[in-house]
């Protein structure tokens, strides 16, 4: 095939969005996923409960696990106050090359490290490598079966402190069972789930936002 659909989606960027203008890249993004391709942002929907979540928590580091197009990194970053970050991790090297220019559109790569490898991998050098003491948000929106043992991986790594908020993405569709369980049984978390619907669809889906209680 000619181009790859993350290409289309930049397209459509640097088309109809104005460069520094977060908003328009959202809306940009969201009216090609609608209209022309589904692609698997956040979506609207569930973008404006996110929305809701980093506006609560005023997070001044966070990590977003599964960048993609940078879809659901503009739209947290756009919320960020001046010093706040997020760190966002792809696995993709092409999905990341994308994102970078998606992120470059909106005028907010100052708030944003976009690092490329897999959270496995990255997950124990955070603190080292970012100066991260540990998270006040972690947005999960990559390989369903990597949430829990990410989740595990960043308790084990001391980056989930008394406070911190974990939201996941997908928790009904495709779905993150072994996760969900985790999080609603576990006495160290307070979870609740936002019932919302599949990006650009009328499927069920939703977000699952988990505080961490301290040990
Ligand atoms: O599969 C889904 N998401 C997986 C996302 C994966 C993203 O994260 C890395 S993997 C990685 C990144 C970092 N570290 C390790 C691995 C991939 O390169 C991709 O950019 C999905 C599927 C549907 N759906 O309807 O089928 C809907 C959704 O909202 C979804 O998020
Ligand atoms: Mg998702």
């Amino acid at each position: 095939t000619r181009t790859s659909r993350p290409q289309r989606i930049l397209k459509a960027v640097q088309r109809k969005a104005t460069v520094g203008d977060p908003q328009s890249v959202i809306t940009a993004i969201d009216h090609f996923c609608r209209h022309r391709e589904w692609a698997m942002n956040v979506g609207d929907e569930k973008g404006s409960i996110l929305d809701s979540v980093v506006n609560e928590v005023s997070p001044v580091t966070v990590l977003e696990l599964g960048t993609y197009c940078g879809y659901s990194t503009v739209r947290i970053a756009r919320l960020l106050p001046p010093g706040a970050c997020v760190i966002t991790l792809e696995f993709n090297p092409d999905y990341a090359a994308i994102a970078r220019q998606v992120i470059k559109w909106s005028g907010l790569e100052d708030k944003v490290q976009l690092v490329e490898g897999a959270s496995g991998d990255w997950i124990p050098w955070m603190k080292e490598h970012f100066g991260v003491q540990a998270f006040d948000l972690v947005f999960l929106d990559h390989w369903k079966e990597r949430y829990l043992p990410d989740t595990k991986l960043l308790e084990e790594c001391g980056l989930i402190q008394k406070g911190t908020v974990l939201l996941a993405d997908n928790v009904i569709c495709p779905g993150t069972p072994d996760y969900l369980e985790y999080v609603r049984n576990s006495p160290h978390y307070n979870s609740q789930y936002y019932r919302s619907h599949l990006e650009y669809t009328k499927a069920e889906d939703g977000l699952e936002k988990s505080v961490f209680l301290g040990y």
